[in-house]
């Protein structure tokens, strides 16, 4: 019988948890199901005792990461009793890959786990990640298998959100707004000057960057990256990247169920 993982990516905006299935390298652990907590409510053991009831607590192996150390902590205070203790993995430098970057404790779990999934589903070949959550990162695994580093940028709501908070005039676009039609970019009003400039602004950033690194790479690496795309926005991106990419929405909480096989 296959061993199962209760996986949770602690992020900005919200936590993300599911339930894994193990597997071996060369195939991502497949997602069951997931949960989410959004933090406007308080964190609520039962329904995450609930979410995980499909599976008896004995075949369970618990995992918990992500970039907001206050929500971790508060999840391993309230972690259900009847589920197994969870391993928590609070900086990057517990995890088993190389972080060539200057300061590798200080590097956000969540990138390092997506560069670990892309590591376990493609050995030796190098990957860009694009992960679109509260905020917008582009990192660079080596084929060598070691996390590069790469670009950190305001993702959608929070682009949303500094535009109207650091104005006078400008309203604020809310995310139903931002993930309704495709807008024109020639805007005819400041809604939709700011819809425009809001999903444009990203295309075009996220194009940039990784056409630079793409450019960078090639200099001294024989083999094409593979280019991965994730997180909450990255339907918004998809059609309108200039390259081909690999979705894979749940590559974070994939990256954490494989460092149970490695
Ligand atoms: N249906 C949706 N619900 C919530 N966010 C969405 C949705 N669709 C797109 N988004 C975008 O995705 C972002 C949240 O994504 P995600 O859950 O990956 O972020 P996060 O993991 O909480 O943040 P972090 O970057 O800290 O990990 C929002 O800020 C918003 O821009
Ligand atoms: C960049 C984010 C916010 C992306 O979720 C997260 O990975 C983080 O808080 N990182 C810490 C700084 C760093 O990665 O260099
Ligand atoms: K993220």
């Amino acid at each position: 019988m296959s061993r199962i993982l209760l996986a949770a990516d602690v992020g900005n905006t919200r936590a993300k948890f599911a339930l894994l299935k193990a597997s071996q390298r060369q195939q991502l652990p497949e997602t069951l199901s997931t949960f989410l907590w959004k933090y406007d409510v308080p964190f609520a053991r039962a329904d995450l005792q609930a979410f995980a009831s499909s599976h008896a607590a004995s075949e369970l192996e618990c995992f918990l990461s992500g970039s907001h150390l206050g929500h971790i902590e508060e999840i391993v205070e309230f972690w259900p009793k009847e589920l197994p203790e969870p391993r928590v993995i609070r900086t990057s430098t517990e995890l088993p890959i190389e972080l060539l970057v200057d300061y590798p404790d200080k590097v956000g779990v969540d990138r390092v786990l997506n560069a670990i999934a892309t590591c376990f589903e493609q050995p030796g070949v190098p990957a860009i990640i694009i992960d679109t959550g509260t905020a917008t990162t582009v990192d660079v695994v080596s084929s060598a298998g070691a996390f590069l580093g790469g670009a950190i940028l305001p993702g959608y709501e929070l682009s949303a959100h500094a535009l109207h908070d650091y104005t006078n005039k400008l309203p604020l676009i809310p995310l139903q707004e931002i993930l309704g039609e495709v807008p024109a970019v020639v805007g005819k009003n400041t809604h939709a000057a700011l819809r425009s400039g809001l999903i444009w602004g990203q295309v075009g950033a996220v194009n940039e960057v990784v056409t630079r690194i793409q450019q960078e790479l090639a200099q001294t690496v024989v083999l094409r990256p593979t280019i991965y795309l994730t997180g909450g926005a990255a339907d918004l991106l998809q059609a309108h990247l200039n390259f081909k990419t690999i979705a894979r929405p749940q590559l974070t909480l994939q990256g954490l169920a494989c460092v149970a096989e490695l």
